[in-house]
């Protein structure tokens, strides 16, 4: 597919409100793409490189190159220079990515230009593209959308299932079923400000403790055990304490979903930063494990027997889970039939944090499990608020931060897929993290004016803030109070931060 019929159609899409225009303008779209375009065409109209840095900055995409008068480029051949240009290192490496840039830019013409330049510096971000394509591919092949859904949200990935349809038509979704060993994304959570609002919300609920530690999917199959992560990538190796928990349990085949975490001799969840430090250790496992040992503590159950449970309500699923797994290693609940039970609900959420946890997660008992999702039917309630934010931009520091990025400029999502900035901080980072931080956000510069180097908007960084407070400085009318980084999220995407409109939900205090 040439590069021009994908940035016209691009621009189209940004062009029109209407989701049923959207629709129809990828389906045509995509029954022009082979197969092989397709892992190159959605990222690019999702505005993200399938490469995710190549380290080209501001300075070299704004040189000046004459446009070819016509397109000739595929988005192939775009795709391979760029992942050459990924590759490029040592000395000398500054030039060799100017001629590559130019080369790239002398034969695109300008509309070509101009959406690369986009491309490459993040501004075509289009959050929301990814449901748009969903139905796009379903238009194009024929296939219920529904299906494509399904076959999306177990296969974790929009590409490969779309790969799958062009090459092979609606058959190819039976490929996508879940299955033992292959991971699928996990199911999230929404955030409730108490227990009683999410109480109100889902009725019959569990109210479970929330572990603060790292998310991991079980599979077992005889002898084979794998541990996956949310993002799906396999840490077995890293978890003896998981695969032989898992190898004890009465089953041969299954799926379980839940939390490592490491306690102390009394029983009390050790920091977030010390488990996520263990489960981070890749050498001498055996002496890591000495030193910080964690454990498994399961919450759900997705297969079972060669069972998909996964359209089970919660409440049977979690019989099931009973069934596998003894209680210690299952996370503590409490069942409450409703709003009239509240008092229960907070009960339970007293004793939690009493017992050092962050907090709870109220679950709907009669939902499905959304593989992928941020399901409504799962709310988290933590009294220490935080969010989600995208690092828009750096200020060198001064003083004893001279020579490190320190203030962070911090953004939620926008609407349009775009970023609203909130505010500044420089509080809370650890030498570690400034270290860390400066060296990431050089990669990810795209522009440096004065103290200030504006980013690719890709880092997810999480917040603790007091409040919001109205201000006339910031494009989305507020700002935060007392913000302060408490971690870097490497593990959510920028479309997975929080938006303008989920806190501004929460504030009704400052809403106009
Ligand atoms: N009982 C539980 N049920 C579901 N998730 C739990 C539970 N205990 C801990 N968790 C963790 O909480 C996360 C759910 O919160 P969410 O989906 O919003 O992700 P998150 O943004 O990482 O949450 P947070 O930043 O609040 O930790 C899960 O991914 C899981 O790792």
């Amino acid at each position: 597919m040439l590069l021009s019929r994908l940035a016209r159609v691009s621009q189209e899409v940004a062009a029109t409100s209407a989701r049923s225009r959207k629709i129809a303008l990828l389906a045509g779209l995509f029954r022009e793409a082979e197969a092989d375009d397709v892992p190159i065409v959605i990222p690019y109209l999702a505005g993200r490189l399938p490469q995710g840095r190549i380290g080209v900055g501001w300075k070299v995409l704004s040189r000046p190159v004459a446009p070819a008068a016509e397109a000739s480029l595929t988005v192939r051949q775009v795709d391979a220079l760029l992942t050459t240009l990924g590759k490029v290192s040592g000395p000398g490496s500054q030039a060799e990515r100017a001629r590559l840039v130019g080369e790239l830019l002398g034969a695109s013409t300008e509309d070509e230009q101009r959406f690369l330049f986009g491309l490459l510096t993040g501004e075509v971000r289009q959050g929301a593209l990814d449901a748009v394509a969903v139905e796009g591919l379903a238009e194009a092949t024929g296939a219920p959308s529904a299906d494509v859904r399904r076959a999306v949200m177990l296969a974790g990935s929009l590409q490969s299932v779309a790969g799958a349809l062009l090459s092979d038509g609606p058959g190819a979704l039976e490929r996508f079923r879940l299955t033992v060993g292959r991971p699928v994304l996990p199911m999230l959570a929404h955030s409730a400000s108490s227990v009683a609002e999410a109480v109100e919300k889902l009725g019959a609920c569990a109210v479970e403790e929330k572990l603060d530690g790292i998310r991991v999917q079980v599979h077992r199959d005889g002898d084979t055990v794998r541990v996956h992560t949310r993002t799906l990538d396999d840490i077995t190796g890293r978890l003896p304490e998981v695969t032989s928990a898992a190898r004890e349990l009465p089953g041969e085949r299954f799926i379980l979903d839940g939390e490592v975490i490491s306690f102390d001799d009394d029983g009390r969840p050790r920091s977030f930063q010390e488990t996520a430090g263990r489960v981070g250790s890749r050498v001498d496992v055996a002496a890591a494990a000495r030193e910080v040992p964690v454990s498994p503590v399961f919450f759900d159950v997705l297969s079972v027997g060669g069972r998909d449970l996964l359209d089970l309500p919660f409440s049977g699923r979690h019989a099931e889970l009973a069934r596998l797994v003894p209680e210690p290693m299952r996370v503590r609940r409490a069942v409450v039939s409703g709003p009239g039970d509240l008092g229960a609900a907070e009960e339970f959420l007293a004793e939690t944090l009493k017992r050092g946890h962050e907090g709870v997660v109220v679950k709907g008992l009669d939902a499905p499990y959304s593989a992928g999702r941020r399901g409504a039917s799962w709310l988290k309630v933590k009294p220490v608020h935080t969010l989600d934010l995208v690092v828009l931009a750096a200020e060198w520091g001064h003083g004893r931060r001279t020579g490190k990025l320190s203030n962070l400029h911090l953004g939620a999502r926008t609407a349009d897929g775009g970023f609203a900035m909130l505010g500044k901080t420089f509080k809370g980072m650890t030498d570690t993290m400034l270290a860390w931080q400066t060296e990431r956000l050089r990669e990810l510069a795209v522009e440096e004016s004065g103290y200030v180097v504006t980013v690719r908007p890709e880092l997810v960084v999480e917040i603790a803030y007091d409040g919001l407070q109205r201000s006339t400085r910031y494009p989305a009318g507020v700002t935060l109070r007392f913000a302060r980084v408490i971690r870097y999220r490497e593990d959510k995407r920028p479309e997975e931060a929080d938006s303008v409109e989920s806190l501004l939900a929460a504030h009704p205090e400052v809403r106009p």
